[in-house]
Parts: C-alpha cells; structure tokens; sequence
C-alpha cells in the first residue's frame, strides 16, 4: 500500500491514475479504524479499480477541544488493517498543510444544518465541509463511500457535491454493530468498561422507540424512550429525533411511504456517541 502524506503527492498520483483511465473510490475517515470503516473500503474496492483511503483528524470539525485531544490516533495499526483489505493508497496529511492558507469556508445547508448534529454541534457542518471539498479535489474519486452512522453528514455532502457540481457518486453504507447492538465508532475506545457495558441502552433504546411508534404517537413515544433512558444514570441523553430520513426535518406524525429514521446523541462521560435506525 502507498501512502502519501503531501498534498501536492497524492494530487499528482491520483491524476495519473486518472490519466491511466482507473476509477478511483474514496473512503474519507477520523482513523481508529473499526470494521465499521473496513466495509466501507471493501465495497469501495470491490466497484473500483484503485481504492484511496484518508485518515485525517479534521480540526475544523471539532466543536469541543477536549474531543479533538482526545481522539483516538492510531495510525501504524490502520495502516495495518488497511494493507490487510487491500487498500490501494492511505492518504494521511497533517493539519499544518490542509491548512495552510487558513482558508475559512463558509457553507450554509440551510435546515439541514439546524438540526441534531448541526444544532448541537456548532461550526461542525461547515468544518465537515470544508475538508470533504478539499480531500475531494485532492483525490479526484469516481465514488466516494459513507456509514450511515453519520446519516446527516451524508445528507449534507450529497447537498455540498449538488451545489459545487463535484463529478462523483456517493455510496452510502449500513451501520457496522457490534454483537451486542452498539454502533461501531472510534470514540468507543474511550469509554471505561462500565460506560462500554451501559452503551448498547443506545440501540436498544432507538429499538423500544420504534416499537411504541406502532401503537403511540411520535411525541409520546419518545417521552417513553426518554424515560427508559433516563434509568441509566450515566447515559445523558443530548437529544432522540423522529425525522424525514432525507430531509432530517422532525416529523410531527408518520405518514405511509416516508422513509423515517429514528436518531440519537448521548454522552456517557465524557464521550458523546451517536446512532439511527431506519424505519
Ligand atoms: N459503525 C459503522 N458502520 C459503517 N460505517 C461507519 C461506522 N462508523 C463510522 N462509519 C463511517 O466511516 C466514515 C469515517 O468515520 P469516522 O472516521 O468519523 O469514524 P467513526 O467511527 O464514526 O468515529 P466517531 O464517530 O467516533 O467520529 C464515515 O463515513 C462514517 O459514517
Ligand atoms: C467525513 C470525515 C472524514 C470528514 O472529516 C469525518 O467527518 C468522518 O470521519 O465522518
Ligand atoms: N464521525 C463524524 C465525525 C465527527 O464526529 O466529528
């Protein structure tokens, strides 16, 4: 496996593949790879002739800066896990040269951006942005590949390559859990072993929400999941939506043939974790 860390490197290597008529599928990631992130590479190389992956703990993203210290960064390991998939080429710049310019994008989604993640995580979007624009120029992939996990980061690069006209396709891929329900992340490697035991309440919590919604209305079948949930006194939950599951606007009530996805953010300690189910 290649790997580049210059941006003027990886802007010439991808050119050339280009020029050599490969089709190139990205899978932009944070690091602290999980089999989360290694699915997505295996579907990338699996429709593509070259496979790119960046791991890039993205500053600008990071709304609170005990998160962005405390991120897990492991990168001999996933450059491990990665040649064992058959990554083709790991891109890893530092924040020094993605920065250089101090270029300070402005984006603006909209309602997009005014709910769950966006509302509760300020700058967050616009940071997101900013970076998928950049590692999108530098890689130049035919297909670019996201979890589902992030389903509002997905809806908000589907937005940001409609509005700059980026000639790719977006992939969009299932939540990786583990055996007991928990989504896989890589900030679940900060939590303690009593946070990581209490942490499948999280899932099962978006399970019991859509179950009341057979019988309840939305607003009382949350109240009933905000009670489950409050039963575990080191789960403090941030916010449990009902929302379009494209436009991620809040539903008031279901109607038939919407796609709806039930999401969620809680911390435990410390480490705020995010989830969804589609309905
Ligand atoms: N459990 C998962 N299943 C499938 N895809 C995932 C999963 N977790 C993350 N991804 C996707 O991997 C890509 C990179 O995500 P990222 O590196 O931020 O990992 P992460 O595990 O989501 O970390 P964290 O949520 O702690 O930031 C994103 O498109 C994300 O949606
Ligand atoms: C898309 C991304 C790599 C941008 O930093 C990040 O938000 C992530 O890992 O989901
Ligand atoms: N996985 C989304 C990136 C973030 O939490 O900043």
């Amino acid at each position: 496996m290649l790997q580049l860390s210059s941006l003027s490197d990886i802007r010439q290597h991808t050119e050339m593949l280009r020029q050599q008529g490969k089709r190139i599928g990205f899978v932009p990631t944070m690091g602290a790879l999980h089999e989360g992130h290694l699915s997505l590479i295996k579907a990338a190389k699996s429709q593509n002739d070259i496979t790119v992956c960046s791991i890039f703990v993205n500053p600008v993203q990071f709304n609170n800066a005990e998160d962005y210290k405390l991120y897990p960064r492991l990168p001999e390991k996933d450059a491990q896990l990665l040649a064992q998939v058959g990554c083709d080429v790991l891109f890893l710049p530092t924040a020094d040269e993605m920065y250089k310019q101090k270029a300070k994008l402005t984006f603006d989604f909209g309602e997009l951006e005014r709910v769950m993640e966006g509302a509760h995580r300020p700058g967050h979007f616009n940071g997101v942005a900013t970076v998928v624009s950049k590692l999108f120029h530098l890689v130049k992939p035919h297909q670019a590949f996201f979890g589902q996990k992030d389903l509002q980061q997905f809806a908000v690069v589907q937005q940001l390559v409609q509005d700059l006209s980026f000639d790719l396709e977006l992939v969009c891929y299932p939540i990786i859990r583990e055996e007991d329900g928990l989504a896989m992340s890589s900030r679940n490697r900060r939590l303690t072993p009593e946070q990581r035991a209490l942490a499948p309440r999280l899932y099962q919590a978006l399970q019991f929400l859509n179950s009341k919604l057979e019988t309840l209305p939305i607003e009382e079948a949350k109240k009933e999941t905000e009670t489950f949930l409050r039963s575990f006194e080191e789960i403090k939950l941030e916010y449990l939506e009902v929302v379009h599951a494209k436009s991620l606007q809040p539903l008031e009530y279901l109607a038939e043939g919407e796609p709806v996805a039930l999401c969620l953010a809680a911390f435990l300690g410390e480490v705020r974790l995010i989830d969804n189910i589609l309905r």
